[in-house]
Order: structure tokens, then C-alpha cells, then sequence
């Protein structure tokens, strides 16, 4: 079976989060399954950057009055369509934003774009000799293929859309509706009109197949005014075609008895090794020599991720006799509150300030417990890789995080199968409580070390879920 996934951003090529490494996982996944990915990604200069060995195989004469080239290469086991078009996508900052940290204002013609171009490789010859039979889509920037398809020559074709982020939609001024190329009627309730603006988010929902969301508890949180934001009602109408399919991990790529970014491999059996990993992030991030555990945090800075709570507990995480280090870029307010933190306590907080990816995999292997304290999380990938890395997730009880991760209450510790801490409400108490829950059993080696094993046990990987996307492919080619 030939599926084209579209999306905006594709690991390792470019990434700003989780989406990244999904898209760039699946394919390999789906493969045993008889499954050929081809993903279909923006020319970005970055992208462009690392396929040295590509070749022009098709082209569009006019996308949003420019011609674009549709590219092929291949890059790390990844079959990629590239969407070349220098108007769009040849710019300094980074996929979304300019360098100032501001969207790009023609950002609903770029994604618009490659839409279009999606719509168009899957119904017209725009490269010949391959075609889909199932096209599946990732969030806002990619939700108009669909919607494309409907009033295109693809209207047949099976679509899949995910949601890895309700919160981002994709929504925009009704003056961009007549840039789009889309027939007038596309502007009605049935498609993308959205409180008298359009949504690309939107559209897709109403003109998928079937939709996914990233984990089975957020599917179900989305259908809730409080979560849906805005979109609860529509989703609801269409329960049946909604699914939650969790996030797993590449193990190859988060694999810590090979990573090539960690100081000292190690696996389940030699967990003690993680000490040389600890000593290089306590140079790293300027941390005192001593003892106690050290608690990391690998996110975007925003409220999203409750960052804000983070904030307000660093005070109390070293009074406990804890450490913290953090990894993340956004908002300056949180940046800046978390800054002033390490510097208050300097040898016990550190902060890096930025993005920076093999140093995501150190914290990993060298932290003993990694702090999620989101107030939403469709799936979450960090608490994932923090069980295979024997760095124990506490997070908030939501979404994704809720199915990934077993909180050591007694009857989960005495039956070994707790691997981590989870808390509620999510609230800088709730966040408090679950570093003292963390801090007791960290003091009861055995505790701590059978968390660490039954963490590193779990199954993370992509199989069963990739299995699931397998069947719902299937599933609706069988439909017709
Ligand atoms: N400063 C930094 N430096 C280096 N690496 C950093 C970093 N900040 C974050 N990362 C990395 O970026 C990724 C973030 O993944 P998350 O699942 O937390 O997702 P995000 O909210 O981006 O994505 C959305 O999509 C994903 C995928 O479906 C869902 O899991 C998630 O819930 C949803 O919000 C991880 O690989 C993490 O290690």
C-alpha cells in the first residue's frame, strides 16, 4: 500500500517538536506492515540543505502564481517528496517563524501550498508513475489536503488526518479565504469557515476520513469544552471516523546502549554507568558534585507545558535536596523566571536556554527523573524516552501522559509495574507533591532502581501503534 504523509516539519531533517519525530518515525514502522511511506515536506532551506542527492521528479506550473519543482530523495531510511518553491519557503528564520520569533505573515499561503501540492501529487500526474492510495496528515499546516482532494480530482481517495495539537488551528482572517484557489462554497460551515474566519484545522476535520489524535485519553479530552478549544461540537459529530492512537518512540534513535550523543552507554542491566552521563551535565549546567537526585526538563517554554509551575517550585526542589536542570526555548517570561532561578541558586539549577538535541539525549541518560508538568498533552514523547532512558517521568495527569506512564501508588508498586509519578490537579502544589513522592522513593534505592528496570521494560516502541494505523488504513480501503 502507497500512502503520501504531508507535514510541516520531519526528524531529522527539521524539527521544532514532537510532530518532527512522529512523521519521522511511522514510516519505518509502517513498513513490515506492507506499508511504503512517501512524506511530503516543504523545501525549507535546511531541508534542502542536507539532501545533497536529490532529483527533480515533477513540477506544478503554478502554485499561488509560482512554479514549484516537487523533489525525491531519500535521507535515514526516509523516502521524501520535497515541495520546492522559493517564494514560500526559502527564508532565514525557521519553519514558522522569521527571525525575530514572528510568524511569517504569509504563513497560510505556504502551508496553504503545500496542501495544494499534497491534493495534486495524490489526483494528477504531477509525479508520474506514483500515486497514493491513502494520504495521511498532520496537523493545522497540512489540513486543507483534504479539503483540496474534496474539490480536486483525488475526491475519492481515503484521508487520514492526525491532531497532535488542538491548540494550534490554523486560523485566519476571512480576506485569505480568496487566495486559496477553493471554490466560494468551500467558505460555509460544512468546510473552512470558523466564527466568520477560516480554519485550516477546521476544514480537515470536516473533510477527513478518519481522524487521530496522538493518545486515547486526549481523543476523548477533546470532545470536552475544556479541551476541544473550539472544536469540541464538530468532533463530536464525528465520533466514529475518531480514534486515539499513542505515540511510540524510534529505539533506534533513543536507544541508550548505542546513542552516540550520551558519555557512557548503558543499558537495563548496567544502570550504574549512567554516573559518567551525570557528571558531564553537572559540568554542563555548572551543578555542585553532590549527591541527590537531579531533576531535568526537556520542553518548550510555555504555558502549554506548565512552565509556569516549574517557576514556581524551583525554590522548593532545592530546599528538598534536589537539582534542576532545564533545556528549553519560548516564552521570554518563563525564560527569564527560569534563568533568575539558576542564578538564585547556582550549583543547584542550571539552565540552557535554546534547542539543542544531543544534549536532550544526555539529560536523558544522566538525570534521574524528568519533570512534565503540562497542563494539557495530546501524547507527550519525553516521558517516553525518559522510560527507556531509566530517567523517571513525574507528570501531570493528562492526555497521553496519563496512558504512558503507571504512577507508583502501593498497589501498583507492590504488583512492579509503577514507572513513575503522576499528579492532579496541575497546580505548582500538585507539581510539589509529586517531587516529594519522588524524593522519598529516590531515597529507597530499591524503590528507585525497580521504577527505573520496569521503566526500561515498557513498551515505547512504535509496533502495537503502528499495527493500529495499519488497520486503519486498511480498514478504509476496504470501505472504498
Ligand atoms: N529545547 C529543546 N531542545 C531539544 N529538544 C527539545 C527541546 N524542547 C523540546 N524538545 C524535543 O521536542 C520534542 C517535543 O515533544 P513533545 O511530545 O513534548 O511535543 P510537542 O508539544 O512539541 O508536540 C505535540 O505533538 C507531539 C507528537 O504527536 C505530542 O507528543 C505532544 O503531546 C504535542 O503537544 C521531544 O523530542 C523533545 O525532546
Amino acid at each position: 500500500m502507497n500512502v503520501l504523509s504531508v507535514a510541516s516539519e520531519v526528524y531529522p531533517l527539521v524539527k521544532t517538536g514532537g510532530l518532527a519525530d512522529v512523521v519521522g518515525a511511522l514510516p519505518s514502522a509502517l513498513q513490515p506492515h506492507g506499508i511504503r511511506t512517501r512524506t511530503l515536506v516543504p523545501g525549507y532551506p535546511a531541508v534542502l540543505h542536507k539532501l545533497k542527492k536529490r532529483k527533480t521528479v515533477g513540477g506544478i506550473d503554478n502554485l499561488f502564481g509560482h512554479p514549484a519543482k516537487v523533489l525525491a530523495a531519500e535521507y535515514d531510511g526516509l523516502d521524501l517528496l520535497v515541495l520546492d518553491q522559493p517564494a514560500l519557503y526559502h527564508r532565514d528564520g525557521g519553519p514558522y517563524l522569521d527571525t525575530t520569533g514572528r510568524d511569517y505573515p504569509d504563513n497560510f499561503r505556504r502551508f496553504a501550498a503545500l496542501s495544494l501540492a499534497a491534493a495534486e501529487i495524490a489526483g494528477d500526474d504531477v509525479v508520474p508513475g506514483w500515486k497514493p492510495e491513502i494520504v495521511h496528515v498532520h496537523d493545522w499546516q497540512a489540513a486543507l489536503t483534504p479539503v483540496y482532494m474534496r474539490f480536486g480530482s483525488a475526491r475519492d481517495l481515503p484521508t487520514v488526518l492526525t491532531i497532535h495539537n488542538i491548540a494550534f488551528q490554523g486560523q485566519f482572517g476571512a480576506s485569505v479565504f480568496p487566495e486559496l484557489s477553493l471554490p466560494s462554497e468551500a467558505f460555509s460551515m460544512q468546510f473552512l469557515e470558523y466564527y466568520g474566519d477560516v480554519g485550516f484545522l477546521k476544514g480537515g476535520l470536516q473533510t477527513a476520513s478518519a481522524i487521530t489524535t496522538v493518545s486515547p485519553s486526549y481523543s476523548q479530552e477533546i470532545l470536552t469544552a475544556e479541551f476541544g478549544m473550539g472544536l469540541d461540537g464538530l468532533l463530536a459529530s464525528r465520533l466514529a471516523s475518531l480514534a486515539g492512537i499513542v505515540n511510540g518512540i524510534d529505539v533506534d534513535t533513543w536507544n541508550p546502549e548505542t546513542d552516540p550523543y550520551i558519555a557512557q552507554n548503558y543499558g537495563p542491566g548496567t544502570l550504574k554507568k549512567r554516573a559518567a552521563n551525570r557528571k558531564v551535565l553537572e559540568e554542563r549546567f555548572g551543578l555542585d558534585k553532590t549527591p541527590g537526585p537531579i531533576f531535568c526538563v526537556i520542553s518548550r517554554l510555555t504555558w502549554q507545558k506548565g512552565m509556569d509551575l516549574l517557576a514556581q517550585v524551583t525554590d522548593d526542589i532545592v530546599a528538598l535536596g534536589g537539582k534542576l536542570i532545564v533545556l528549553g526555548a519560548g516564552d521570554v517570561a518563563l525564560e527569564g523566571a527560569l534563568m533568575a532561578a539558576a542564578s538564585r541558586h547556582r550549583g543547584h539549577i542550571g539552565m540552557v536556554p535554546g534547542y539543542d538535541e544531543p544534549l536532550s539525549h544526555l539529560m536523558q541518560a544522566g538525570s534521574d527523573a524528568i519533570l512534565i508538568p503540562s497542563r494539557f498533552e495530546p501524547c507527550g514523547l519525553t516521558q517516553l524516552y525518559g522510560l527507556r532512558y531509566g530517567c523517571v517521568p513525574i507528570v501531570a495527569r493528562t492526555g497521553g501522559l496519563t496512558d504512558t506512564v503507571i504512577d507508583a501508588n502501593e498497589a501498583a508498586l507492590a504488583a512492579r509495574v509503577a514507572t513513575g509519578f503522576q499528579f492532579h490537579p496541575v497546580t505548582a502544589d500538585g507539581l510539589r507533591l509529586a517531587i516529594r513522592r519522588a524524593l522519598r522513593a529516590y531515597n529507597e534505592p530499591k524503590v528507585w532502581a525497580r521504577l527505573q528496570n520496569q521503566g526500561m521494560k515498557s513498551d515505547v516502541s512504535w509496533a502495537k501503534s503502528a499495527e493500529r494505523y495499519a488497520s486503519l488504513y486498511s480498514g478504509l480501503l476496504a470501505k472504498g
